[in-house]
């Protein structure tokens, strides 16, 4: 095109001629083509496009060095006498930020205004240092992005790493491995690192490093992995980090960008979705082997950070609190046996899987200290919660995919079954709950497959051995629990499974089958609890449908904070329990977000094969 003499849109002219004719001979596609061609967009930009040419050719300079100046003055003209449309069009135009902006940098190149100044390179560079580099780096507010270490062995100061996205890595003139040998005229032979960054902290404006560049540069050919942290981080906490204002602080649940894993050690990493910002230093999941090595940030500290450091015990000692909550309400009424089934015939709708009893095993389980109520937990149960990091990826469901399962998590009494029961009363053609199973008989108003699957002991045990419970427990003599079949049966139907689930559950429905989507109900503060819970029933081991007290709240409160800090790495999204009517609002979007939008899922669910 270059070449050719004629303009950009006298081709297209004629190419779309000759579309036409090919439309007249019927040829396939070709009206199509023509419809492309003949867009008027497409002349638009083309006509933009010459224009331009145009201009390049040229090589235009700057008419006035002071465009800005003169459009305030035409602005002040205007605002004294803007009468017709036209000049009322011009002072808004003019006006825009935007356009103010152009204006200015038009100015700062018209008048050659390149600021700072780099002073000239040093003339007495030896001829045989050849293989030396100068690099001038302007100093601003923000860290250089890099570290520096002494080579143990040879004595020498080294770039010992540059932070992806920093000062330095923006140059593209620093790399790892390069050998410094003069900061700012200083010769860094014998130097501590220390004193390096002292001489760094006290120059201003440009520094100026000599160095002889490393000779193979590594090449970066990774690819970009997203991992969900499994755990709290803290650098400034951290002895072993080589560079703790080079480190990253993370939270649990936290998605974070792997850019850089040539370290085996520490990884270079964003978090998301910020990932416009310099990469900070994480430890790395081959983080035990630690080297002992220690590298020098040139920069100021940054802020301090308040979280804990990693720590397996801390994950342990929950597990063992987490066991040890008392049950502190005991009442002296018993429960009615005829309460202890808990379908609801609604207007001929059938809400299966409000079962009572499962939620007094669990709630029984948790006041006598004895398990009476099991989660599934597949064998990467353990594997997930002790490695630090998830790989993860961003998954969206095709439309024509079974849904994702809808997990809702929550302290007993929050409202996670007031909440179910809503969502599926408001559309239960999409919405269902799954049938529980059980050993006890059926009453006479009870269908099998309806209210419970009724089920012999022994084929419910044999269910337990094969696995196919994501939670069960015991009540009164009699089994009950939530099977992945019955899940599976509702997402076959093409509806959207709506569970709840004890915390402990959580890894069981973490599968590629079920691409469990977890919510986390959490309860509002006691004070806004005391109001809007005042004629909120609770179901307690002895007593049905009891007013709450104080306890109640208080007890909900602390179970709240427990499950959050042991699980909140697993919580696709969380929904604080306050008005009703706005907590069933955000339940509605958050369903049709987990089915309808891109969500970040294990990577280990989209490559099933790997799944144990
Ligand atoms: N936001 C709310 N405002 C007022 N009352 C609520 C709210 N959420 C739930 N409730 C009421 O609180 C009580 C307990 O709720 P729900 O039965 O859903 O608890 P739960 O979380 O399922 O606990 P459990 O499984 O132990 O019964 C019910 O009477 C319910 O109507």
């Amino acid at each position: 095109i270059a070449l050719c003499p004629l303009g950009l849109s006298e081709i297209l002219t004629n190419v779309v001629e000759e579309v036409k004719v090919s439309i007249s001979r019927d040829i396939n596609g070709a009206d199509i083509l023509y419809s492309l061609l003949n867009a008027p967009w497409l002349q638009s930009l083309l006509k933009v496009y010459e224009c331009l040419q145009q201009y390049l050719q040229r090589n235009p300079s700057p008419f006035l060095p002071y465009a800005s100046g003169l459009s305030q003055e035409v602005m002040s003209d205007l605002r004294m006498s803007a009468s017709s449309p036209d000049a009322r069009e011009l002072l808004i135009l003019l006006r825009n930020p935007h356009m103010q902006a152009v204006l200015s940098a038009h100015d700062t190149v018209a008048q050659k205004d390149f600021e700072p100044v780099l002073p000239p390179l040093p003339d007495n560079i030896p001829e045989e240092e050849e293989a030396m580099r100068i690099v001038c780096l302007v100093k601003n507010k923000q860290p250089l992005g890099a570290t520096i270490k002494r080579n143990e062995i040879t004595g020498e100061i080294v770039v010992a790493r540059v932070i992806h996205g920093g000062l330095a890595d923006r140059s593209g003139l620093l790399y790892a491995g390069d050998k410094l040998v003069e900061v700012n005229g200083h010769s860094v032979e014998g130097l501590e690192p220390e004193q390096i960054i002292q001489i760094l902290a006290q120059s201003h404006g440009t520094i100026v490093f000599k160095l002889v560049p490393i000779s193979e540069r590594p090449v970066n050919s990774q690819t970009m992995m997203y991992v969900r942290a499994m755990t709290d981080y803290s650098p400034q906490q951290d002895p072993a980090i080589p560079c703790a204002d080079a480190g990253m602080a993370f939270r649990k649940g936290d998605i974070l960008e792997i850019v850089d894993q040539t370290d085996f050690l520490w990884w270079q990493a964003r978090k998301l979705p910020n990932t416009s910002c310099c990469a900070g230093l994480i430890p790395s999941a081959n983080l035990l082997k630690r080297r002992k090595q220690r590298e020098f940030w040139w920069s100021q500290p940054l802020q301090p950070h308040t979280c804990v450091k990693i720590s397996p015990e801390l994950t342990h000692k929950f597990k063992e609190d987490m066991m040890a909550i008392d049950e502190k309400c005991v009442e002296t009424e018993e429960l009615r046996e005829e309460e202890d089934g808990f379908s609801a015939l609604n207007q001929g709708l059938y809400l299966a899987g409000f079962r009572r009893s499962l939620r007094l095993c669990r709630r029984k389980s948790r006041s006598s200290h004895q398990q009476s109520c099991y989660a599934r937990c597949p064998s990467s149960c353990y594997s997930a919660l002790a490695s630090p990091y998830e790989e993860v990826v961003r998954y969206q469901r095709h439309p024509e995919d079974r849904h994702r399962l809808i997990v809702l998590i929550g302290p007993s009494g929050v409202g996670v079954n007031e909440l179910r029961r809503r969502l599926i009363e408001i559309n239960p053609k999409i919405f269902q709950g799954a049938v529980p199973h059980t050993t006890r008989p059926p009453k006479s108003y009870e269908e099998n497959g309806r209210e419970y699957h009724f089920v012999t002991k022994e084929l419910f045990e044999n269910m337990i051995h094969s696995n196919r419970f994501l939670e069960y427990g015991e009540y009164k003599g009699h089994l009950y629990g939530t099977s992945i079949d019955s899940v599976k049966e509702v997402l076959e139907n093409g509806k959207i499974c709506i569970i709840d689930l004890e915390p402990q559950g959580i890894q069981g429905v973490r599968t590629h089958e079920l691409k469990a989507y977890i919510i986390f109900i959490k309860p509002s503060s006691i004070i806004r609890m005391k109001q809007t819970r005042k004629s909120a029933r609770i179901i307690t081991d002895y007593y049905v449908n009891r007013p709450f007290k104080e306890e109640d709240f208080q007890e909900m409160e602390e179970m709240a904070k427990k499950v959050e800090a042991q699980y909140c790495q697993f919580f696709d999204h969380v929904i604080v329990n306050d008005s009703l009517q706005d907590s069933c609002v955000q339940l509605l979007t958050a369903v049709r977000r987990a089915q309808d939008e891109p969500q970040w899922v294990p990577a280990l669910w989209l490559r099933p094969a790997e799944e144990s």
